[in-house]
């Protein structure tokens, strides 16, 4: 049978209009710019170069008018793309214009030698928080700056693993094709998709990357001038308000971005009125951000833990590796009672000791479960020590007393304490 051709189509866009691209799951389209300029997500299109986008959902954004080619290795681009259309309204230009503000902040700092901005972008789930981060982002880069970047979205992971808090320099522009870098990204183990599971616990590892953060910012004057941009989860109601405005409190926020929810924005500037140094800001979300239901936010959690193993591309070699269970200790936050009953005023309940952590016996519980290797050397240092990597359960053999699990390169683990949550993910 004779293979199905490629094809090919131009898209000329005006100034200040985008080309929304949703690729299909599990399809790729290549994009290539033609002429003029244009970015994605604030990632700058190099002239002529090829970029193969996979299962994203993205825009190509031009300021001043751009020739865009999209194009497919076999088939028709409606075989690979869910829609393709033009925007004539995006929010661009207030978001250009956040970037202005932030910049005139990160001048000031530097000639102060003082704090530059820190940016908080918070809203309910799908509003674009993410996206808006790496606008950011990449228009601090694009200006000279390496923003640190911070992700408290436990349930997506732009970072790494999800199920983990992080941050990490942002000096160079986002890879369009990869996505955010995954070097040397200092990474705190939460185990659970919701921050519900144990929210001591998600407060507890904010306050301890906040505090790494500040000492990092505190000894390098270029850090703390090029300030930071955090990504929050989308939980707003609540235990998610009450959580959210501690981690604007945990890590300094002066600058909180509200896209999507006006009612957020309300509560949140009615909260800080009186606070000179916190600005809050009301931002449109984009008509381009694309919904994601349950079952795709938890199919994007599965793949997000596969790309982590095998790489964006599937170009790495995760090893698989058999030992004994004696060789490994996890240990598991949450468990242990706060007190015993009887020293507890009469009536009272034991209550579970959210920060306790204890060791847990290894059997077929583990079956799929994402294990942080930490650089703690002791036990009681878990929670508060980043993590080296993650492993993933592929197998648990009661019988003769092994676990299989799949780690990202050979050798020896790079420690031996390893901390276990709630996070399952199932792929082959
Ligand atoms: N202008 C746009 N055109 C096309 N797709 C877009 C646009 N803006 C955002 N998206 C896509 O919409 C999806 C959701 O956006 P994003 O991840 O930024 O939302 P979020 O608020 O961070 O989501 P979450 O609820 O997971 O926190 C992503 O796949 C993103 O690539």
């Amino acid at each position: 049978m004779a293979e199905a051709e490629g094809c090919s189509r131009s898209y000329s866009l005006k100034a200040e209009h985008e080309l929304r691209v949703e690729v299909t799951d599990g399809r790729h389209v290549y994009i290539s710019l033609r002429e003029g300029q244009a970015e994605v997500f604030g990632s700058e299109l190099i002239l002529g170069e090829k970029l193969e986008m996979r299962s994203q959902k993205f825009a190509v954004y031009t300021w001043h008018g751009c020739r865009i080619e999209l194009s497919t290795d076999a088939g028709a681009l409606e075989d690979v793309t869910d829609v393709v259309y033009e925007a004539d309204e995006t929010p661009m230009v207030a978001y250009s214009g956040v970037h202005g503000v932030l910049e005139e902040r990160r001048h000031s700092a530097n000639q102060a030698s003082g704090q530059g901005p820190r940016t908080i972008v918070v809203g309910p789930v799908d509003a674009g928080k993410s996206t808006l981060c790496r606008i950011l982002l990449n228009y601090g880069v694009r200006s000279g700056w390496a923003p640190t970047m911070v992700d408290l979205d436990i349930g997506q992971g732009s970072i790494t693993c999800p199920g983990t808090i992080g941050a990490t320099p942002i000096e160079a522009q986002v890879d369009i094709e990869e996505g955010l870098p995954v070097e040397v990204p200092l990474v705190y183990f939460y185990g659970h998709a919701s921050p519900a599971e144990n929210p001591e616990m998600y407060k507890f590892l904010v306050d301890r990357l906040a505090s790494l953060l500040d000492k990092r910012a505190q000894s390098n004057a270029a850090v703390r001038a090029a300030g930071m941009v955090i990504n929050t989860m989308g939980w707003i109601d609540g235990l998610g308000y009450t959580l959210l405005l501690h981690s604007i409190e945990a890590l300094k926020a002066d600058v909180v971005l509200v896209v999507g929810q006006d009612k957020l924005w309300s509560q949140l500037d009615k909260h800080y009125r009186t606070n000179k140094d916190i600005q809050v800001v009301k931002l449109t979300k984009s008509g381009g951000v694309v919904a994601r239901p349950p079952a795709l936010r938890k199919q994007a959690r599965v793949n997000r833990v596969k790309e982590y193993f095998y790489g964006v591309r599937g170009d790495l070699s995760p090893q698989s590796q058999t030992v004994n269970m004696s060789e490994l200790r996890v240990y598991r936050a949450g468990g242990g009672p706060r007190a015993p009953s009887s020293a507890l005023p009469i009536g009272s309940e034991p209550v579970a000791d959210p920060l306790r952590l204890a060791p847990i016996n290894i059997n077929s519980d583990l079956l799929h479960s994402v294990l942080a290797v930490s650089h703690a050397t002791e036990p009681e240092q878990l929670l508060s020590v980043n993590v080296a990597g993650f492993l993933f359960v592929t197998t648990v053999d009661v019988d003769r007393g092994t676990l299989t699990y799949l780690a990202p390169c050979p050798g020896p683990l790079p420690g031996k304490l390893l901390l276990a949550g709630s996070l399952k993910v199932f792929f082959e």
